[in-house]
């Protein structure tokens, strides 16, 4: 696939490569699996030492042998993406580096001005280009930028992040349903009663007022990250671990899924957003989502997959807990209860791992009472690699399997497409809330609460 002679990052400068490239590039070159030239360009005012600087802090201000690795191969072009001479000056530092990798950590609207600016100084050959989320921001404009992206690089040379894909959590997923067979007989309609996904995070929107207020919670995390892990639970087992039989599998479940409807949707927002600097007044745009999405299949027909996300929650975390059906006959309910179902829990973040909510016999008593069983990943297994580590190392090798392929995306489009830019209010909720108190209603019987540890 064409490993890189040297990557080149547009946006070095910036926000994401401050905060997660530049960190990911120092911990590849400390396990010295990266010795490349890295080619920043931005429009920037800094010199290569100001850039150097820059890096340093971004990666905790290391002084040791693989920052000056690092900075040792740092290069830097700076010039306005719309102009060709920087190009032309990309192209000369470029020249003789062979294979070269283009990440474009830009905003969004210069992806495709970048794209056409390489394809000008013939630098879209023997090339691969990387571009960041968001990938369009509805199904038609992503398959517009599609088809630029296509005018000057191959689906072949193309990777679109979705930077989920990179973390070893997630990947977990897969090989906890496809590695043990004990889930497989149950995973389906018969036994599963719903789904529900829940990505909290306990902060606001912080300084990115403006990006966040031009997309809200459905465009930034559900029709990206939060389906990608819809259909890598949903789809069916691949027939091989290549990365195509995989797309193929996941984009066959997406398919299936029915576009959502605005009536499986609570939208929030919560208090004091609008005084957020970069956030419009009156802006309708949703800080909190929780709805419900059916897959039309044999294997999930009936089963609400039940989504939520939103800022400024109680806590941060990751979680996905199914519930399995009730036995039919109650027989150890308390007082006359119903058993509580037993619940799968495939915990991501902060810790990964997996929980079975089972019932036990309550001692002294003849009913029944939930425990955990806990297997705590990190704690039995180690520690995992950043999801960025393994992006940047995939950009450079050419593996495809860890970014979204087209075909994914329009789907996920054609998914939230009914339920983007719904015109009414969304419902306030205070900070520190689990969101509007209608969004329980989306889950059946509710929410189930969560784990946030595994103590
Ligand atoms: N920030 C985040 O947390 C996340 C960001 N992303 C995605 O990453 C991408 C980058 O986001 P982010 O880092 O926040 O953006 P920033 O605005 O912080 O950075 C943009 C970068 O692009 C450069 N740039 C912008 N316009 C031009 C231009 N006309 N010519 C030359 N250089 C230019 C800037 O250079 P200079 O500084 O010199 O102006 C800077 O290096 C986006 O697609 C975003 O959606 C994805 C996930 C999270
Ligand atoms: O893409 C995004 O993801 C982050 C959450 O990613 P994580 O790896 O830190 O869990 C989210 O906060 C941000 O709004 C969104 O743009």
């Amino acid at each position: 696939m064409g490993q890189a002679g040297a990557l080149v990052l547009f946006g070095v400068t910036g926000d994401l490569a401050r905060k997660m490239l530049l960190p990911a590039l120092y911990h590849l070159t400390a396990d010295g699996r990266l010795d490349l030239p890295i080619i920043g360009v931005a429009k920037t005012d800094k010199d290569l030492d100001g850039l150097r600087e820059f890096a340093r802090e971004a990666c905790g201000g290391p002084d040791d042998a693989a920052f000056e690795k690092l900075a040792g191969n740092l290069r830097l072009v700076a010039g306005d993406y719309r102009d060709p001479g920087t190009f032309a000056r990309l192209r000369d530092e470029a020249g003789g580096k062979g294979f070269l990798v283009h990440y474009l950590a830009v905003p969004p609207a210069l992806f495709a001005v970048v794209a056409e600016g390489l394809a000008g100084a013939g630098l879209n050959r023997d090339a691969r280009l990387v571009v960041e989320k968001p990938f369009g921001e509805d199904q038609q404009s992503s398959r517009d930028l599609n088809a630029e992206l296509l005018k000057y690089f191959d689906e072949d040379h193309l990777r679109r992040v979705d930077h989920f894909l990179g973390k070893e959590p997630v990947e977990d997923l897969m090989v906890f349903r496809f590695a043990n067979t004990l889930l497989e007989p149950i995973w389906n309609r018969s036994h599963i009663r719903s789904v529900q996904i829940t990505m909290a995070e306990d902060f606001d929107v912080r300084d990115r007022g403006a990006f966040y207020d031009a997309n809200g919670t459905i465009r930034d995390v559900v029709q990206n990250h939060l389906l990608q892990l819809l259909a890598i639970l949903a789809m069916d087992p691949p027939p091989s671990t290549d990365a195509r039989a995989q797309l193929d599998e996941k984009w066959r479940v997406l398919r299936a899924v029915q576009a959502i409807r605005p009536a499986d949707v609570v939208r929030g927002q919560y208090a004091g957003y609008l005084d957020t600097p970069g956030v419009r007044p009156g802006s309708t745009t949703e800080t909190y989502v929780a709805l419900r999405a059916y897959i039309d299949n044999w294997r999930w027909a009936g089963v609400p997959w039940c989504i939520r996300s939103g800022k400024a929650l109680p806590t941060t975390d990751l979680e996905i807990v199914a519930e399995l059906r009730r036995p039919p006959v109650t027989m150890f309910g308390a007082d006359g209860a119903p058993d509580t179902p037993n619940l799968i829990r495939f915990r991501l973040q902060p810790d990964a791992g997996v929980t079975f909510d089972l019932l036990a016999k309550e001692p002294g008593k003849m009913h029944a009472r939930p425990v955990p069983v806990s297997v705590d990943f990190t704690k039995v297994l180690g520690p995992m690699e950043a999801a960025y580590e393994r992006i940047l190392a995939d950009a450079i090798s050419g593996d495809p399997r860890r970014f979204a392929r087209f075909d994914l995306v329009e789907e996920s489009w054609r998914i939230v497409q009914p339920v983007l830019d719904l015109p009414d209010q969304p419902l306030p909720y205070e900070k520190g809330s689990w969101g509007p108190a209608p969004a329980s209603d989306i889950a059946p019987d509710g929410w189930h609460e969560i784990s946030t540890t595994f103590d």
